[in-house]
């Protein structure tokens, strides 16, 4: 009975061994619930005429107090207890099956608790024969039900595991099926030549199981590219493993890659499965691969040469069949002409380069970007935008973009946030880049990123006008409100009474924010 799964099989068993061994036709089992407040009754096997009980159906549906007497005598006891049916229904508040035992013409009812490690999850009942109360047939009886409890946890705990499984099969269902939905080729937006150019890259090497490396400032949508390479190859259905190089300190990044056996560390604990070997069949992603320790590079050099390495503390070599992406914002030449990138893994990584143009130097995407994103968190805050005001991309279009499409996603996020009603009518391009964007000299025309902030000019340079520009550019965004969640005082993270003195002080006029 303890090599038993599921609930019908123990029945057609405890039914065999009670008819056959103990001679009972009659028997009954109710278990606790998890919190052992009530119980219920799970195997009911009736004479034919009980069966026919109207009273029987109710009786099966019913959940019935631990704390009842009936119960509480049984499970106080460490053996059978001998339960005469006219006296127990004669007294007061019995459980409703007390009654129904009476209307059946029951005449004694042996039960036992079924006990699990010292606790009980619930009882046996049998009717049985008042001549046949031996010390014997007790242990008898005992020893039936001991067997009907663990098979009964067993169940139980094998139901879990199954219920756990049914939950993590549909869980990953669910996550790739948003990884396909977040991740496919249609999602990443941009038609422009720069980005055909891309599009006809990854068609190229998509079904290939070449190495490919994505190269592009910060922000401009490597992940993506890899995304859409593993998605238009023939390893789609497997995992895209991705591994962060310049998260993970160097003493981890080693366990993170390749696994680590039991105790080859201080720390190793317990056995680990790296990326390389969670990626095999699919594609292993490496995110910053221009942050990966030197001696890491030799590992992983090892790795796409051989296709083989050794977990730490590990003896055996492992096989593994893997599709290598790698990205960096690096520029990985000069890298290794400065010694901090391994010339031989550099060439094996630079197989086939993808750039990705920084978004300054795409702006004919711009505007279909800002409605996606747009859209994006719109359909999130619940803010209904149907347009965008041609003067923000007019301002959108002067800004050179450092952090690329990233930041143009946040900056979009933060002014859905603040808005009101449903036209777009300005957006925070970040301080000093608002005004005169006509005449802004930026990035990508003539300008090194990070040189932007330099730029305005004399004497309005001083830290006091800086501030009070500052100041009127937020009151326009937030269109005067200073306190409250959407007012200045919050988006420039001081107090509100702060910022009533700094206007003061700072001689700030209505006309200068509001039109
Ligand atoms: N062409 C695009 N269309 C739509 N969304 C994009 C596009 N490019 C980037 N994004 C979005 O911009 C954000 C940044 O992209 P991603 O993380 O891929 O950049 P990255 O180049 O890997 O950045 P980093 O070098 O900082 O890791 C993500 O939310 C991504 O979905």
């Amino acid at each position: 009975m303890a090599a038993l799964r599921d609930r019908n099989d123990l029945f057609q068993k405890f039914y065999s061994k009670v008819t056959t061994v103990l001679n009972i036709e009659e028997f009954g089992m109710v278990l606790l619930d998890q919190e052992k407040k009530t119980y219920k009754i799970i195997i009911d096997q009736a004479a034919t005429f009980a069966r026919l009980h109207p009273g029987q159906e109710a009786v099966l549906e019913m959940e019935f107090q631990a704390s009842d007497a009936v119960f509480q005598r049984i499970a106080s006891s460490t053996e059978p207890v001998y339960f005469d049916v006219a006296t127990l229904s004669g007294l007061p508040d019995m459980p409703a099956y007390v009654h129904f035992w009476k209307a059946i013409h029951l005449r004694q009812v042996a039960a036992v608790p079924l006990k699990v490690g010292g606790e009980v999850i619930g009882a046996a009942f049998f009717h049985v024969d008042p001549v046949t109360k031996t010390p014997a047939y007790s242990a008898l009886l005992q020893a039936v039900s001991h067997q009907l409890a663990v098979a009964i946890s067993n169940i139980r705990s094998n139901e879990q595991v199954l219920q756990y499984k049914q939950m993590l099969e549909q869980e990953n269902v669910q996550l790739k099926e948003e990884i396909n939905s977040l991740y496919n080729f249609s999602e990443i937006i941009g038609s422009g030549e720069k980005m055909q150019e891309v599009y006809r890259l990854i068609r190229l090497v998509a079904t290939t199981n070449s190495t490919v490396l994505v190269l592009g400032e910060t922000g401009t949508g490597k992940e993506l590219i890899a995304r859409a390479v593993h998605n238009a190859s023939p390893r789609k259905n497997k995992l895209m493993v991705k591994v962060n190089c310049a998260a993970l300190p160097t003493n981890l990044i080693e366990s993170e890659l390749f696994g680590h056996e039991k105790g080859a560390f201080t720390g190793a604990v317990e056995r680990r499965i790296g990326k390389f070997e969670l990626a095999n069949g699919g594609t292993i992603f490496l995110d910053e691969i221009g942050e990966m320790p030197l001696e890491t590079q030799v590992k992983l050099l090892r790795v796409i040469q051989e296709r083989e390495f050794e977990r730490i503390g590990g003896k055996t070599p492992i096989k593994v069949d893997v599709r290598i992406i790698a990205a960096t914002n690096r520029k990985l030449d000069i890298e290794v002409n400065e010694g901090r990138f391994r010339p031989d893994l550099y060439y094996r990584l630079n197989v086939f380069p993808i750039h990705l143009p920084p978004l300054r130097d795409r702006k004919e995407d711009l505007e279909a970007l800002t409605w996606y994103f747009v859209r994006k968190y719109s359909k999130r805050t619940g803010h209904q935008i149907k347009t965008i005001a041609t003067g923000v991309f007019k301002e959108l279009r002067s800004y050179h973009w450092p952090g690329n499409i990233r930041e143009l996603e946040h900056l979009i996020e933060r002014s859905i946030l603040l808005m009101d009603g449903g036209v777009l009518k300005q957006v925070q391009i970040p301080l000093g880049q608002a005004k005169n964007a006509e005449q802004r000299p930026v990035a990508g025309q003539g300008l090194n990123p990070g040189q932007h902030d330099m730029v305005p000019t004399s004497e309005k340079m001083t830290l006091k006008n800086m501030e009070a520009e500052h100041i009127v550019k937020v009151l326009k965004i937030c269109q005067g409100k200073i306190a409250g969640v959407d007012g200045a005082a919050a988006l420039l993270g001081i107090p509100a009474t702060t910022l009533h003195s700094k206007i003061k002080k700072l001689d700030i006029k209505k006309v200068d924010y509001l039109d």
